[in-house]
């Protein structure tokens, strides 16, 4: 039996069994230099001031905060920009790191739950979650495909482009050289999308890659869209998936404290809907929840954000309506 299929298994406290071990590992500082507006890495802090941990246990995780991940030692004075790429060895470097540690997570039969921080991060939770799972697929919830190369970005923002560099697409980057393509094509699926760059449209036509985007949701509902999506990158409902979750996903009046917010988003109940599904499947291995920014908006809205935040999480991880 594999530890993916350990995990799935008890969400009740009952002592006898083995109760599978959740790492939040809440990252700190740097975190937003993948794109420009301050405060998008203060969103772990707020989840768990919020109560996320205790949500967790009292579902019956055994739960490990990670703490505020520091990065002091990362130079950010000298970082000049490679091609359009803005901040790129701030970056890279915390990337390195996030791999190291969700990799060791993995590796331990722990699941590891990332609170970004921005998008960027994803490099380095894939990165880690496949270096112990290298069959299995991702699911990305997103307004956005973060697919840019080098070449395609209009914005220089790394967190639009952390899937071309899983991929392996587009010219590559030597301080990116560390970032293994562990991601086919056919192993990536989209849900959400709504605002591409064109570059971005030519590249997920070019390499085949599936995705639903607002308007397979509104015609075929979010059920149905869940299960397609899964038909694709697991037809046979055996591969562990890593569950990559951007807030701007859901529409900006469900979660209006992010970074890049997009109008015609998906319900508040259709991104639990997701969560949900996934967790059902038993097969979830990484979770991220990206692009919380507690500096934006009014205080109602950031509290909000930050629940909503907190309740994908708990969606993901087992909670159930009844
Ligand atoms: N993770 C995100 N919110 N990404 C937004 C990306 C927006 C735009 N496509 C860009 O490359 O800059
Ligand atoms: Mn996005
Ligand atoms: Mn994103």
């Amino acid at each position: 039996m594999s530890p993916y299929h350990q995990l799935r298994e008890p969400k009740t406290a009952a002592v006898h069994r083995r109760v599978p071990f959740l790492r939040l590992k809440v990252v700190g500082e740097p975190i937003s230099g993948g794109q420009p507006k301050a405060g998008v890495d203060h969103a772990p802090i707020h989840l768990v001031n919020a109560g996320l941990p205790q949500q967790l246990k009292e579902i019956g995780w055994e739960v490990h905060f990670g703490g505020h991940h520091q990065f002091e030692e990362i130079e950010t004075t000298n970082d000049p920009p490679i091609g359009k790429l803005k901040r790129p060895r701030l970056v890279s470097s915390v990337c390195k790191a996030v791999a190291d540690t969700v990799g060791a997570h993995a590796k331990n039969g722990v699941l590891p739950v990332t609170i970004g921080g921005d998008h960027s991060l994803a490099m380095g939770t894939i990165s880690g979650t496949f270096s112990q799972y290298p069959d299995a697929c991702v699911i990305w919830v997103d307004a956005h495909a973060d697919i840019n190369t080098i070449e395609t970005t209009e914005s220089g923002n790394i967190h639009g482009m952390p899937v071309s560099f899983l991929l392996g697409i587009g010219t590559s980057v030597p301080e990116f050289s560390w970032i293994k393509p562990v991601l086919r094509p056919e192993r990536l699926v989209y849900i959400g999308l709504r605002d591409l760059d064109i570059g971005e449209k030519q590249l997920l036509k070019q390499h085949g890659i599936k995705a639903f985007s607002m308007h397979e949701v509104d015609k075929y509902g979010i059920g149905q869209v869940v299960e397609k999506a899964l038909d694709h990158v697991n037809p046979g409902r055996d591969r562990p998936i890593h569950l990559s979750f951007d807030v701007d996903a859901l529409d900006p009046s469900v979660a209006p404290s992010t970074g890049t917010p997009v109008r015609g988003g998906l319900t508040f109940r259709e991104g639990h809907y997701i969560c949900e599904a996934i967790w059902e499947t038993g097969l979830l291995i990484g979770l991220d929840i990206m692009e919380v920014n507690p500096s934006l908006e009014d205080q109602k809205s950031v509290e909000q954000t930050v629940a909503v935040g907190c309740s994908l999480i708990r969606s993901a991880l087992g909670e159930t309506l009844l």
